[in-house]
């Protein structure tokens, strides 16, 4: 039993505006009521809970084009970054509780930061890669690859809060699992990039134990770096987390879900984790608030040595009469 003490520093942002759908503000604090903190603790980490940013609002925040609500995002995403490299600055495991995924682009700007070598693993439903130009829906939680990957750089038009993001991502350090509704223009640039993917379809071929061992042949190609885990909760499929704004079914399942974060890690190498789009209010009924939290807190306790076959203290001794 590897009692390896994780150091976790927890950030709740509570943030919607990079999508439409109201609620998704709520999700950080129902993973805490889900009992995050204590179920870490209760498997040998220690955790540090820095609550939750505070976003201020922005009045007159107008469509640039087609991109909705840009100064408001552009704000939240500075908080975030700041927070993240504070995090990561104390030595800590980051993780980042959403909110939409619009909150990744702060998360990851913050993170490289601190650690100029990094590989994103990227598990969601979504490639979330439209530039602000490509977006069908100039919703931003559509978009925040676009901002960190240096060769969309040129592809960017300047827009008013977002003049502190600097690209910080090599489209080779990037992979995706879970992909299944991924729109026209995104799909060209995964492909122009050259970025490595593993949709429905290659989790369903492969298995997610290949699609595992590939992906980490591909990020860990030349040296091993840190990894930033952004997990989309709708990567999931509906019936295991249904209270997500943009479901799609055909998804992973809980146990596919849960075996990505204890394969990454026992890699030693994940070193912030985004957990995303988590929204009570898109559910049917109060359970399924329940159930899509605690799956939320048990992918999050994965990523720090939950196994399922069980665990034991290090010095344990059958009683003895
Ligand atoms: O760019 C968009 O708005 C759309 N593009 C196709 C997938 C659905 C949606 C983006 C969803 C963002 B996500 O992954 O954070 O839920
Ligand atoms: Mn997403
Ligand atoms: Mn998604
Ligand atoms: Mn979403």
């Amino acid at each position: 039993f590897r009692r390896d003490l994780h150091s976790v520093g927890i950030i709740g942002a509570p943030f919607s505006k990079g999508q439409p759908r109201d609620g998704v503000q709520l999700g950080p604090d129902v993973i805490r009521e889900a009992g995050l903190v204590k179920k870490l603790e209760g498997q040998g980490c220690v955790v540090k809970d820095y609550g939750n940013l505070i976003f201020e609002e922005v009045s007159n925040d107008e469509p640039i084009g087609r991109t909705k609500q840009p100064r408001v995002v552009g704000l939240a995403n500075k908080k975030v970054a700041d927070a993240v490299q504070r995090v990561k600055t104390d030595g800590q495991t980051c993780v980042m509780l959403g909110g939409d995924h619009s909150l990744a682009v702060g998360s990851i700007h913050g993170h490289a930061a601190c650690r100029p070598e990094l590989s994103v693993v990227w598990v969601d439903a979504h490639a979330d890669i439209n530039t602000p130009l490509t977006s069908p829906t100039g919703n931003i939680h559509g978009q925040p690859m676009s901002y960190l990957i240096h060769e969309l750089c040129t592809k960017i038009p300047v827009m008013p809060n977002f003049s502190w993001i600097k690209p910080c991502i090599a489209a080779k350090d990037v992979v995706y699992i879970g992909l299944r509704d991924v729109d026209p223009e995104e799909h060209y640039i995964l492909k122009h990039l050259g970025i490595k993917t593993f949709s429905m379809t290659e989790v369903d071929g492969l298995g997610i134990a290949k699609v595992m061992e590939q992906m980490c042949d591909h990020i860990f190609s030349k040296i091993k770096k840190p990894i930033h885990l952004s997990y989309d909760i709708d990567a999931l499929d509906p019936s295991v987390a249904p209270a997500t704004g943009t479901p799609v079914i055909g998804g992973l399942t809980y146990r596919e879900g849960i075996y990505i974060t204890e394969y990454l890690c026992q890699t030693g190498l994940l070193s912030a984790i985004d957990v995303v789009e988590v929204n009570p209010k898109q559910a049917k009924r109060k359970e399924e608030v329940h159930f899509t939290a605690n799956v939320a807190v048990d992918l999050v306790l994965g990523c720090f040595g939950r196994v399922r076959e069980g665990s034991h203290p290090a010095n344990y001794k059958i009683p003895e009469p």
